[in-house]
C-alpha cells in the first residue's frame, strides 16, 4: 500500500483523449493493488502556448521534477504548424527531456500474437516473431547540435542543423543497451552511418569500447540504411538496437508498423535516476483527433512500463499487460489494428474493455 506522484501531461490533438483512457486503467491498478495514484496535470505543447504562450512553461517542469514519474499524450498539431520552430509545441517536448535529463529512450516493438494478421510482412517471418527493443539517444544528436537555425551565406539562407556526440553521451547510451541485452537475449545491433559521417565513426569507437565491459553480450553493427529496409525484411534477426536520436526516431516509427499499428508502440525515457517520462511513440494524429478513434494501447502499455522501470510495481506492470492481451483475444480492435470479423471499437471503448479486464 503506498502513494505515487504521477504528473499527467495531456498535450494536443489525440493526446487528452488517450491520457483519460490511461488515468481510467492506472485508477484501476490502484484499485485491485492496493495503491493510490495521485494526479496532477500540467501543460506541454499547444495547449501551454494558448494558454502562456509557450510549450514549457517552468511550472511543468516544476511539477514533472516533483513527481515519481511523468505521462505523457502527444504535443503538436496544424494549429502551431506557422510558429517559428523555437517555439513550436515539439519544443516542449525536446524541452523536458532534456530538463529531466532523460537521455535514454526504451521502445519495446513487440507484435502481440493476436495481431498477426494486422502485421503486412509474411506470414513465415511473422511465425518467427518480432520483439525488437530499441534503444535511441535522446538529449544529444541533431536535435541539440550548435550551431543551428537559418541564416545568409554568400547571398542565399541556409538552414543549420549540427550532429555532435561527446563521447559521454555515446558511452551511457551503449551501456543501457547492454544492460537492456542482458535482460533479453543478449545481441545488441549498433545502428549508424560510419560510412559517411564522422560523428558516427566516433559513435561506433566508443560502442565497440564500451563492449568490452560485457563479454556476455553479443555486438554487431550495421548502417542505418540497411538496417531500415532489414527491419522490414527480417526483424527476428534483432534483439536491442542502438542508435542516435534521429535514427531512433526513424527506425522507432517503422519498427512500430511491423507490430500492426504505431499506436500499439509504448516508449520509456529515462535518465540517471530521477523521474521518468513514459510516453506513446505515435504523435498528436491531427487527422483522427477529437473523434474517439485512437488507439489508447500504446499509451495504456506506457502506463505498464512506468509501474515497472520507475515504481518498480512488476506485477501491476503485468496485469496491465496481460489485460491488454485478454482484450486483444477477446477480438476487440480499434480501426487502426482493425481486421476482418473483429468486433470494432473506439478510444473510450478499448480504455474500459482493458480496465474491466483489470
Ligand atoms: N511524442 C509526440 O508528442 C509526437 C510524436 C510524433 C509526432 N508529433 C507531432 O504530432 C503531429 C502529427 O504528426 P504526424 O502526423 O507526423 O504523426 P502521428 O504519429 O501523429 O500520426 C501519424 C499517423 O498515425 C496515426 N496514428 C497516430 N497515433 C495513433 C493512434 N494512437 N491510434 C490510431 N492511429 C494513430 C495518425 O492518425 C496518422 O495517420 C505533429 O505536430 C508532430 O510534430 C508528436
Ligand atoms: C515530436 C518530436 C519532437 C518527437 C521526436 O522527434 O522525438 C517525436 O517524433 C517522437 O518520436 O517522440
Ligand atoms: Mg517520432
Amino acid at each position: 500500500m503506498a502513494t505515487y506522484r504521477i504528473c499527467f501531461l495531456p498535450g494536443d490533438g489525440i493526446g487528452p483523449e488517450i491520457m483519460t483512457q490511461a488515468r481510467r486503467v492506472l485508477d484501476r491498478v490502484g484499485e485491485r493493488f492496493g495503491h493510490t495514484f495521485t494526479v496532477t496535470e500540467a501543460l506541454i505543447g499547444g495547449a501551454a502556448i494558448d494558454a502562456t504562450g509557450g510549450p514549457l512553461p517552468q511550472a511543468t517542469i516544476d511539477t514533472c521534477l516533483a513527481s515519481d514519474a511523468v505521462l505523457l499524450g502527444a504535443v503538436g498539431g496544424p494549429r502551431w504548424d506557422e510558429l517559428d520552430p523555437s517555439i513550436r509545441p515539439e519544443r516542449g517536448l525536446l524541452g523536458i527531456r532534456k530538463a529531466m535529463g532523460l537521455f535514454a529512450n526504451l521502445r519495446p516493438a513487440r507484435l502481440f500474437s493476436q495481431l498477426r494478421k494486422a502485421c503486412f510482412l509474411r506470414e513465415d517471418i511473422v511465425e518467427r516473431g518480432i520483439d525488437v527493443m530499441v534503444v535511441r539517444e535522446l538529449t544529444g544528436g541533431l536535435y541539440f547540435g550548435e550551431p543551428r537555425g537559418i541564416e545568409v551565406r554568400d547571398g542565399e539562407r541556409v538552414g543549420v542543423n549540427t550532429m555532435i556526440y561527446a563521447e559521454h553521451e555515446i558511452r551511457r547510451i551503449a551501456r543501457v543497451a547492454f544492460e537492456a541485452a542482458r535482460r533479453r537475449s543478449g545481441r545488441v545491433c549498433n545502428v549508424d552511418k560510419a560510412n559517411v559521417l564522422d560523428v558516427s565513426r566516433l559513435w561506433r569507437e566508443v560502442v565497440v569500447a564500451t563492449a568490452a565491459d560485457y563479454p556476455d553480450v553479443q555486438l554487431s553493427h550495421m548502417y542505418v540504411d540497411n538496417a531500415a529496409m532489414q527491419l522490414v525484411r527480417d526483424p527476428s534477426q534483432f534483439d536491442v538496437i542502438v542508435t542516435g536520436n534521429l535514427f531512433g526516431d526513424i527506425l522507432s516509427d517503422e519498427a512500430s508498423i511491423i507490430t500492426g499499428s504505431i499506436g500499439m508502440l509504448p516508449s520509456a525515457s529515462l535518465g540517471d535516476g530521477g523521474p521518468g517520462l513514459y510516453e506513446p511513440i505515435h504523435g498528436s494524429a491531427p487527422d483522427i483527433a477529437g473523434q474517439d478513434k485512437a488507439n489508447p494501447l500504446a499509451t495504456i502499455l506506457s502506463v505498464a512500463m512506468m509501474l515497472r522501470h520507475t515504481l518498480g510495481l512488476e506485477a501491476e506492470a503485468s496485469a496491465i499487460e496481460d489485460a491488454v492481451s485478454g482484450v486483444l483475444s477477446d477480438g476487440w480492435r480499434t480501426g487502426d489494428i482493425m481486421e476482418p470479423g473483429a468486433k470494432p471499437v473506439g478510444c473510450a471503448g478499448m480504455g474500459a474493455k482493458v480496465a474491466e479486464r483489470l
